[in-house]
């Protein structure tokens, strides 16, 4: 589904991301883990287009995302609130969001309805703006809104940070189900390493920029990666 290919992006001099050749097959959901500053959001950044790489490309069903806007049709992410319109209720929110996707107000209340265990009464008919939410329930918000064009590829970043226990738990089940049931491609950065060894199938280590591990989880991959990371 997706390839990344002789991908470099440079800041100040300085490489942040140098992947040479990466395959993602569709169903797979990959972790995505690192420091701080390997290069994760970079990396998600360049597969959205929303920064361009130095030199090389993303290709999405082999189509440079660069080049074309066909992946926007089957791509959803959440990267940060950023992705929000936070002068607006969630209601309001979702509503705009499915009017892009050609739901009506009707399909879009009909849509949350299976939200309602994720959102744990915190999101729906409070009266309050996006911006008045917490960071935890600001994510809820951006993942439920991404999911609701039906992906077939779904990119977030750092999704467990700032949830609940609870929430966490939701949330690693709703990408398993959607998984099963949808054949989801997943792509999560997390720093994380239960969560992301307990829901992905895959993971990739970054430093620096580059791909320092690739391998799938098995039941010694928490206990390798908390090795890797406490050397
Ligand atoms: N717009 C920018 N200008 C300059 N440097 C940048 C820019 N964006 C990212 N960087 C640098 O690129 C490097 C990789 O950053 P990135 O945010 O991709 O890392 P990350 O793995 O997502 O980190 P974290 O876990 O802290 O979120 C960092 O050193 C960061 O400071």
């Amino acid at each position: 589904m997706l390839t990344f290919k002789n991908l470099k992006k440079t800041y100040g001099g300085r490489t942040v991301v140098d992947i040479n050749n990466l395959n993602i097959r569709s169903g797979e959901t990959i972790g995505l883990v690192g420091n701080n500053g390997a290069g994760k959001t970079t990396l998600f950044r360049m597969l959205l287009d929303l920064i361009r790489p130095d030199s090389g490309e993303v290709l999405s069903k082999d189509q440079n995302v660069a080049q074309n806007d066909h992946w926007k049709d089957y791509t959803a992410s959440y990267l940060d609130e950023g992705f929000l319109i936070d002068y607006l209720t969630p209601e309001e929110y979702f509503t705009f969001i499915g009017s892009l996707h050609n739901l009506s107000v009707a399909h879009v209340v009909d849509y949350l309805r299976q939200y309602e265990e994720f959102f744990n009464g915190e999101i729906l008919n409070r009266g309050k703006y996006i911006r008045d939410f917490s960071k935890g329930n600001q994510n809820k918000v951006g993942i439920a809104a991404a999911l609701m064009q039906k992906p077939e590829l779904l990119v977030l970043d750092e999704p467990f940070a700032n949830l609940d226990p609870t929430t966490q738990i939701r949330l690693k089940s709703l990408i398993k189900s959607l998984k099963q049931t949808h054949r989801l491609t997943t792509l999560i950065s997390s720093h994380d390493l239960n969560h992301v060894t307990d829901v992905c199938d895959r993971i990739i280590l970054l430093e620096k920029g580059l791909i320092i591990k690739d391998f799938h989880t098995d039941e010694n991959s928490l206990k390798e990666l908390e090795a890797y990371f406490s050397e």
